[in-house]
């Protein structure tokens, strides 16, 4: 039998799978999507079996064999195997990091060097290898493989001894793949099983004895398995005397797995589904039905802030279990609070794994482990949760489906909603968008269903679950502000609200709009800004460490005293805008307990979570921070939400940010008055007459989007045509510009055989251009220029095959001179 092996090494000449003989003892084992280690290149390398065959496709001499199978079970199922590959053709990205993407950290295994003596030695060898020093050779002839790297660690004086031998074949060499990470085991201490003869025994106990008649008795009473970690804490004693009892018979020592899970020691209340409000009812039945038809579908939930979705996904999930298929929810990571699985957990219990990057490898290989192995059948988490192992899929969920985190910046550049749907259409699953700002391109789709005679996939819930009005929403003008004598942060509305809430014990949300604000290093007297020696962009002060760093490339320097170019003192430190705002706050209001939540205060493990608990407890008045907090929250006491800034993402250099901005005002300002108590939402900006901030105040999103809609089509961007952003990098300008032009006319010179090469404003179904090459906005970064070409295109067009062909001259010149190439399809920023 073959295997045919796609081999983690990510460079475009090797994407294809190589042929590789198994061996007739693993022949059992092998199937599409097992995890093995192959010789490649005098090395042994990971890879993914993809298909298997009766015909090597090569000459059957060169074939080599399998060295080593990985796993009993394979970690990836057929399914996802060619969903890797969908994933390469779409993304232009190789199949082997397609694939890589879809298993946990833990199997990401490395290969590791091994030595042992050779046991075949003839007399000369024989006689070679007992010139070893001895302590080497007892070492050697006690195990039967050592890892090299330790070898060399302990004995560095017989490093010429040890090479020796490798040479003169007494010593043997060999390659394995280690993964990064085990099963974690624990030593279990087990009762007696004979309990009456352990008490007999306990009875008739020598007094001496005292220490291992004590751990007998604490184990008879406990009567159920404990650690011996926890035994020798709760009971005293050492290893030795525990194992002396276990001699004897009279307890059991064994080693049993254990699942590291994040949620043991909560307790989570359990729920019982609520009836639901009409508009949840109809929605509900639409999900419900897809699920039971058991055909892919395409569903926008389109429900405004506090209409109830999650209950809907709840009823939808549970729908799902009972027709025996499992379910998959994806959350942005930020919005994955404690909240959100409390909410899942809360109805659905073991049944859910939870999976995000707040979790440490090991957590998260064990919360893998338990999809894999069926025991459980929901799983929630951020956008690469899409790849959960699951056999019978029956619903996804993308909740918040508008956001920009289920775009993945490196590579695979995969967007989770376009995968989701190729899933789904592998496993008849239904998808369901949720949104109460869906994002253009979704609504778009969705209204163009009843357009071409199919039946409608948006789904509307336009009303509030508890019946509350949407908040009344006062825009302030701050230059009036200004005008009116008024140079502090907080407009007089602002902080008239702020003063209300204090009195009436109710809370507040404060949203600081950050995007496109930095946090940098200015000198007042000469406009010094301090750069990133590597990369063309400015450097990032944190104030914790007084650290300059660049996000870039990770080049990290002291912050200067004086400035390092006129060295006048006056060199200014702009610090997270939210500092800002909680000093003011403490300024103005004296006593108000305030929550910062922003990048620097949850870095550590759990914070976020531990913040947003505080809060839920009412230990804070004012829950401050940036992007984080307008998204999922749902606390009753809160009344008043203000944005500090709306504007700051509306003038930035990207085509979605007025949809951005849309979308940020009408998730936050959704936090207030979501219970019994009203609320009101202030924002405060210096473009009041801005359509994102006139229809956001109404909360009137149809109008947004058809505003919006009249630019994209003028300026001719998404959702009227496709993006693909390529980005060339190189340390040499003068090779990347040229590299890049012929690049950008290969291209158009391939589009042009296709018959597609034209602008798209001439109103062809099918259309392409190619734009530029130009300097990317970030022109250098990593000490490597950078150049980029934007293709838009419409209609039906091989973009990839395009793509793939135009690469192709360049892909196999001489490495130094390489170019480097980035494809980003549908990109979600042009930087
Ligand atoms: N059928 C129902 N009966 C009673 N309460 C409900 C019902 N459905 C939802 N709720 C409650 O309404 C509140 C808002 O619901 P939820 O948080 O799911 O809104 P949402 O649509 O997800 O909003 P957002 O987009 O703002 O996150 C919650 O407190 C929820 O418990
Ligand atoms: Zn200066
Ligand atoms: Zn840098």
């Amino acid at each position: 039998m073959i295997a045919r092996v796609i081999v983690d090494v990510p460079s475009r000449q090797t994407d294809r799978p190589f042929d590789y003989e198994v061996p007739s003892a693993m022949s059992g084992w092998i199937e599409v999507g097992s995890r093995v280690g192959v010789p490649f290149g005098g090395r042994v390398l990971q890879g993914f079996v993809v298909e298997l065959a009766a015909e090597a496709e090569v000459d059957s001499r060169r074939l080599k064999a399998v060295a080593e199978l990985l796993d009993p079970l394979p970690p990836l199922l057929p399914d996802l195997i060619g969903l890797a590959k969908w994933m390469s053709d779409k993304y232009c990205c190789s199949w082997t990091t397609a694939l890589q993407a879809m298993i946990p950290a833990a199997l990401k295994g490395k290969a590791e060097r091994y030595v042992s003596l050779n046991d075949s030695l003839d007399e000369e060898l024989e006689q070679l290898a007992s010139r070893l020093p001895q302590e080497l050779l007892d070492m050697l002839s006690r195990q039967r493989q050592t890892k090299l790297e330790s070898l060399k660690e302990r004995f560095p004086q017989y490093a010429p001894d040890i090479k020796a031998a490798l040479e003169e074949g007494v010593l043997l060499e060999q390659t394995a793949i280690r993964d990064r990470l085990a099963i974690r085991k624990v030593l279990t201490v087990f009762p007696p099983a004979d309990k009456a003869a352990a008490a007999e025994a306990l009875a008739a106990w020598p007094t001496k004895a005292g220490k291992q008649r004590e751990l007998l008795a604490f184990m008879l009473e406990r009567g159920e398995p404990i650690a011996l970690q926890a035994l020798l804490a709760e009971a005293g004693g050492s290893p030795a005397s525990v194992r002396a009892v276990a001699a004897k018979g009279l307890l059991e020592l064994r080693e049993i797995e254990q699942q590291r899970d994040p949620y043991a020691s909560r307790e989570f209340e359990r729920t019982v589904p609520l009836p639901l409000t009409e508009g949840q009812q109809s929605v509900y039945t639409r999900i419900a039905d897809a699920v039971t038809r058991g055909e892919p579908q395409v569903l926008l939930l389109h429900g405004v802030t506090g209409s109830g979705k999650t209950e809907v996904y709840l009823q939808a999930i549970q729908h799902c279990l009972k027709q025996g298929k499992q379910a998959i929810v994806l959350v942005p990571e930020i919005a994955l609070t404690p909240q959100m699985v409390e909410r899942f957990k809360g109805r659905f219990g073991d049944a859910v794994a939870v999976l995000h990057s707040r979790l440490s490898n090991g957590e998260r290989y064990d919360e893998w482990r338990k999809i894999r192995s069926r025991k459980v059948q929901v799983a929630i988490g951020a956008r690469s949760a899409i790849f959960a192992p699951f056999e019978r899929i029956g619903l996804v969920i993308i909740d918040e489906e508008h956001e920009s985190s289920y775009k993945q910046e490196e590579s695979p550049k995969y967007h989770a909603r376009d995968v989701s749907v190729q899933r789904a259409r592998q496993h008849g699953a239904a998808v369901v968008l949720g949104s109460a700002t869906p994002s253009l391109e979704s609504y778009a789709a969705a209204s163009r269903r009843p357009a071409e005679g199919r039946e409608s996939s948006l789904l509307p819930m336009p009303d509030r679950a508890l019946g509350r009005p949407l908040p009344p929403v006062t825009v302030i003008d701050m230059r009036a502000e200004l005008a009116a004598g008024n140079r502090s942060m907080f407009s007089r509305t602002l902080h008239e609200g702020l003063v209300q809430r204090l009195e009436r014990g109710e809370q507040t949300v404060l949203l600081l709009n950050r995007r496109g604000y930095s946090t940098f290093v200015m000198c007042r007297s000469c406009g010094y800004t301090a750069l990133c020696p590597h990369c063309d962009i400015s450097l990032t002060y944190h104030q914790k460490s007084r650290l300059l760093r660049c996000h870039y490339c990770g080049h990290a320097e002291q912050a200067p005293q004086t400035c390092p170019s006129c060295e006048s003192e006056h060199i200014r430190f702009f610090g997270t805008g939210t500092q800002r705002v909680e000093e003011e706050l403490a300024k103005l209001f004296p006593g108000i307990r305030v929550i910062r939540m922003d990048v620097d205060t949850t870095t550590e493990k759990n914070a976020h979570e531990k913040l947003l608990k505080r809060f839920g407890d009412r230990e804070a008045d004012v829950l401050l921070g940036t992007q984080m907090v307008a998204k999922g929250l749902d606390f009753p006491f809160v009344t008043l939400v203000g944005v500090i800034a709306a504007d700051t993402s509306l003038n930035l250099p990207d085509f979605r940010s007025a949809e951005r901005t849309f979308q940020l005002l009408t998730q936050v300002a959704g936090r207030a008055g979501r219970h019994q108590l009203p609320g009101e939402v202030v924002v405060q900006t210096y473009s009041p007459e801005h359509y994102a901030v006139t229809t956001a105040q109404k909360h009137d999103y149809i109008r947004f989007v058809e505003e919006e809609l009249k630019h994209r089509g003028v300026m001719g961007y998404p959702p009227y045509c496709r993006l693909v952003l390529v980005t060339m990098s190189h340390e040499q300008l003068a090779l990347l510009s040229s590299v890049s032009e012929q690049f950008a006319e290969r291209l158009r010179e391939l589009a042009a055989e296709e018959g597609v090469l034209g602008p798209l404003g001439a109103g062809l179904p099918r259309a392409l251009e190619v734009l530029g090459p130009v300097a990317s906005p970030i022109s250098r970064m990593k000490d490597r220029y950078r150049f980029q070409c934007v293709i838009k295109y419409r209609g039906n067009i091989d973009v990839p095959a395009l793509l793939r062909a135009a690469l192709a001259p360049f892909v196999a010149g001489s490495p130094q001179k390489l170019v480097q190439f980035s494809i980003d399809v549908d990109p979600q920023v042009i930087l």
